[in-house]
């Protein structure tokens, strides 16, 4: 099994010196407060930017790997959708790297779209178009930076499905951050929980019924519902 080993990440001011593996075939969310470290994990994982450590996928260095293998290994799919290029959406999944589009373009439902340009697809569809770019190369880790944000209900569900089935089933590593509490309980194998650029708990969805969450975000489950912590 392929495994995912960061070591000594660091970017100062925004994430302090973080070690961290992570399985193949599983489904990470780091989930935290705005401003806890969580892109800039991410960052950090995929060496985008300024950055202090390591990272081995499998023993490779994904960092140094050249432009037509890297994709394989790494991919990022960042929490902006502002993306303006006048390019249909099979052109902008094409970008994502070397391989097949059609399985892509199927699971994310995306037929409708495949040659609509981008920057005219309502954001929630432009989302699924850069998520299916980011997946389109079948990399070994996939990061993704607040996937579900702007997706409906049912592609919210869809797409937390879909990523489970990847790690799953294809032995693909996924590590996403994630505000929604439940989602990420109800589909990780495994939450990380940030605070002020460290990791401060790590562990399954019990993590969700303890005290850490009131500690960290203010809020509680009462009345099946999160709220203020009384
Ligand atoms: N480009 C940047 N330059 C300097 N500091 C930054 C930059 N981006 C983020 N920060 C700071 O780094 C810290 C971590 O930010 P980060 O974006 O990683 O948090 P986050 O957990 O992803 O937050 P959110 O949930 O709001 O997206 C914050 O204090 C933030 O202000």
């Amino acid at each position: 099994m392929s495994r995912l080993v960061a070591s000594n990440l660091c970017i100062p001011g925004r994430l302090e010196q973080t070690s961290l593996e992570v399985d193949a075939g599983t489904l990470t969310c780091l989930i935290g407060p705005n401003g806890s470290g969580k892109t800039s994990l991410l960052h950090a994982i995929a060496g985008i930017g300024t950055r202090d450590g390591g990272v081995r996928i499998d023993g490779v260095d994904p960092w140094r790997a050249p432009p037509s293998v890297r994709p394989r290994l790494i991919t990022f799919f960042p929490a902006s959708r502002d993306v303006k290029w006048p390019l249909t959406a099979s052109d902008v999944i094409r970008l994502g790297g070397e391989g097949e589009i059609g399985p892509v373009i199927a699971d994310l439902d995306l037929e409708a779209f495949a040659n609509r340009r981008i920057d005219q697809l309502s954001t929630g569809e432009r989302t699924r178009v850069l998520i299916a770019r980011a997946l389109a190369p079948r990399p070994r880790v996939a990061l993704l930076d607040e996937p579900v944000a702007n997706l409906d209900p049912l592609w919210q569900l869809k797409l937390m499905e879909h990523l489970r089935t990847l790690a799953s089933e294809s032995g693909q590593t996924v590590i996403i951050a994630a505000h929604d509490l439940d989602l990420a309980g109800r589909f990780a194998d495994r939450l990380i929980m940030m605070s002020s650029g460290r990791i401060v708990a790590d562990g399954g969805r019990d993590l969700l019924e303890s005290g850490v969450i009131g500690e960290i975000f203010g809020v509680e489950r009462r009345d099946g519902a999160w709220q203020p912590l009384a």
